[in-house]
């Protein structure tokens, strides 16, 4: 797999930057969770995110009460089938590699194996939209916002292999807070009737020597929201559509959680022109 991305000067430190993520609801500034001033840009973090979180938490000076670490960050996720992205960035947080949780599963289709693996581990769901066999059973788009603000305070919205377009209402209430993984590298082989195995098969019929996830912010049309980061994979000409998928899918279950930590820990910053950085923590 090769990693493509940005490298501005890594002399900057995010520790000086706000974060969109998360700024909305904090007052005043707070130890960032690794304790650490970012450095250099990626569009992966490093596993030494991680050691660098252990050794960043300082011990107070004299006299003063122990640092209590920020609030984790909390996370709607939604899915629509089998939920395996959904189930890696759920195990990064169990290990604590990122600093946040899962607070509330929504999903279009009530009976998926995504929303059977939530409510398994006590995680609260919801039905949007309503499926169309029972429209009783789903929230309109005015409940879901409300759903996600107020019941559950959630912070960040993640869509992971989630089949339905986000409505208007939530990418405004949740602006430059709402990301989804793409099984491509867009802008290619993405937009209306891009979704799942028929991505692949696109992508092979075409020919294309390279493919691989990207993870973008959403707006209010499929896939065409502002890039975060993306991976490399080869596509062989003698390629299945099946096996590119499963090739892609392995570097999406690295990549989302990276991105998701860096959303948590609010080392994503936005360029003048509307470009996301993600920043490693060092
Ligand atoms: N407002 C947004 N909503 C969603 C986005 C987005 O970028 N902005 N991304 C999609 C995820 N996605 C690709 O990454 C995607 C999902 C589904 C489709 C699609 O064509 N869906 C079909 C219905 C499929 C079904 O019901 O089984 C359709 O709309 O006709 C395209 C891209 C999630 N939401
Ligand atoms: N356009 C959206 C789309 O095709 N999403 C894709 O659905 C697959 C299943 O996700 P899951 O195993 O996490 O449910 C994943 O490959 C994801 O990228």
């Amino acid at each position: 797999m090769v990693l493509i991305g940005r490298w501005p000067d890594p002399a900057i430190s995010l520790a000086s930057r706000h974060g969109d993520v998360g700024s909305q609801r904090r007052a005043g500034t707070r130890l960032r969770p690794s304790g650490t001033a970012a450095s250099g840009p990626c569009n992966a973090v490093t596993p030494s995110a991680r050691t660098s979180r252990t050794a960043a938490h300082p011990s107070p000076p004299a006299g003063l009460p122990p640092l209590e670490p920020p609030p984790k960050k909390r996370l709607a996720v939604f899915v629509s089938g089998g939920g395996s992205n959904f189930r890696a960035i759920h195990a990064a947080f169990a290990d604590g590699g990122v600093h946040g949780e899962v607070a509330v599963v929504v999903s279009n289709s009530p009976s998926c194996s995504g929303v059977a693996y939530a409510q398994s581990h006590g995680i609260p769901t919801l039905t949007y939209p309503a499926p169309k066999a029972d429209s009783a059973a789903g929230l309109t788009d005015a409940q879901l916002v409300a759903a996600l603000t107020e019941e559950h305070q959630a912070d960040i919205v993640i869509l992971a292999g989630y089949l339905k377009l986000i409505p208007q209402q939530l990418v405004r209430a949740y602006k430059r807070r709402i990301v989804n993984i793409h099984p491509a590298l867009l802008p290619s082989f993405g937009g209306k009737g891009y979704y799942g195995i028929k991505v692949h098969q696109a992508v092979v019929a075409s020919g294309a020597r390279f493919s691989g996830p990207t993870i973008h912010f959403v707006d209010e049309e499929y896939d065409t929201g502002p890039i975060l980061a993306q991976a490399v994979v080869p596509v062989y000409p003698t390629d299945r559509p099946e096996q590119l998928a499963a090739r892609v899918l392995k570097e999406e279950h690295k990549l989302y959680p990276q991105c998701v930590a860096a959303l948590c820990e609010d080392r994503v910053t936005w360029r003048h022109d509307g470009v996301p950085i993600m920043w490693r923590a060092h």
